[in-house]
């Protein structure tokens, strides 16, 4: 039987890294083989552009399109596999990713955006979404905890990245069951317990 996908998204600092390992440490225990991965990276290719993307700064379009030939990459290196034999795939963002940032953030069109999706990965969604959700200022407090240097993302004003979650928002109503939106703004414990609830629902 052919494995699921499970895809984390939220603006910068939301949290979603910190709950990925868990999810992945559930799956497992339920008897699951789990592979987890993130974009743009999960390829040595990918890992490269990715810190092209992160670092060095580029057309908003090239930008676009390096994060579809990243996924691309991912896609058929690491994703279609690892479904087709029967794992489950837990991603650090996925192409949900591109409309916020490049579309909402950036203000790419829309249009060019499904274009390169529906080359690149078709009718292949993931099968649930996690949308880490909280206001800009309060994940601006956690990163600029963090001592690393910011990336040209992190480095962005608070406009594109007000703009960035109200494209997800907008994204998740759009969505039907795929994506759930999960209050971010609360201690990690009572998250972690909403993250366990609605993964279990799909392992059923
Ligand atoms: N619920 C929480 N309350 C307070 N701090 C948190 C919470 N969750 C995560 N953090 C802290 O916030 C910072 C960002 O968390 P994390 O790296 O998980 O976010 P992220 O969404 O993966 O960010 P990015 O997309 O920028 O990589 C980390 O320092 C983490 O320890
Ligand atoms: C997949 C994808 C990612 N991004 C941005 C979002 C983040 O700022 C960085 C990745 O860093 P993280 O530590 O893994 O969160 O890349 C994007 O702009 N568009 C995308 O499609």
């Amino acid at each position: 039987m052919r494995g699921k996908f499970i895809t984390f998204e939220g603006i910068d600092g939301a949290g979603k890294s910190s709950h990925i390992a868990g999810v992945c440490e559930l799956l497992r225990s339920r008897g699951l083989t789990v592979v987890s991965t993130r974009e743009p990276g999960g390829t040595p290719l990918g890992e490269k552009l990715r810190e092209l993307l992160l670092h060095e700064p580029m057309h908003l379009e090239t930008e676009a399109m390096l994060m579809f030939a990243a996924r691309r990459e991912h896609l058929a290196a690491v994703i279609e596999p690892a479904l087709a034999r029967g794992d489950w795939v837990v991603c650090d963002r996925f192409s949900d990713a591109t409309y916020a940032y490049q579309g909402g953030g950036r203000g790419l069109d829309r249009h060019k955006l499904l274009d390169l999706e529906h080359w690149v990965h078709g009718h292949l969604q993931p099968d649930l979404t996690l949308l880490f959700d909280l206001p800009f200022a309060v994940a601006r407090e956690r990163i600029v905890l963090q001592t690393r240097e910011l990336d040209r993302f992190e480095q962005e004003r608070a406009d594109f990245h007000e703009r960035v979650r109200q494209a997800y928002l907008e994204r998740a109503a759009a969505s039907g069951q795929r994506m759930h939106v999960i209050d971010a703004d609360r201690p990690r414990e009572q998250i972690k317990k909403t993250v366990e609830e609605i993964v279990s629902s799909i392992c059923r």
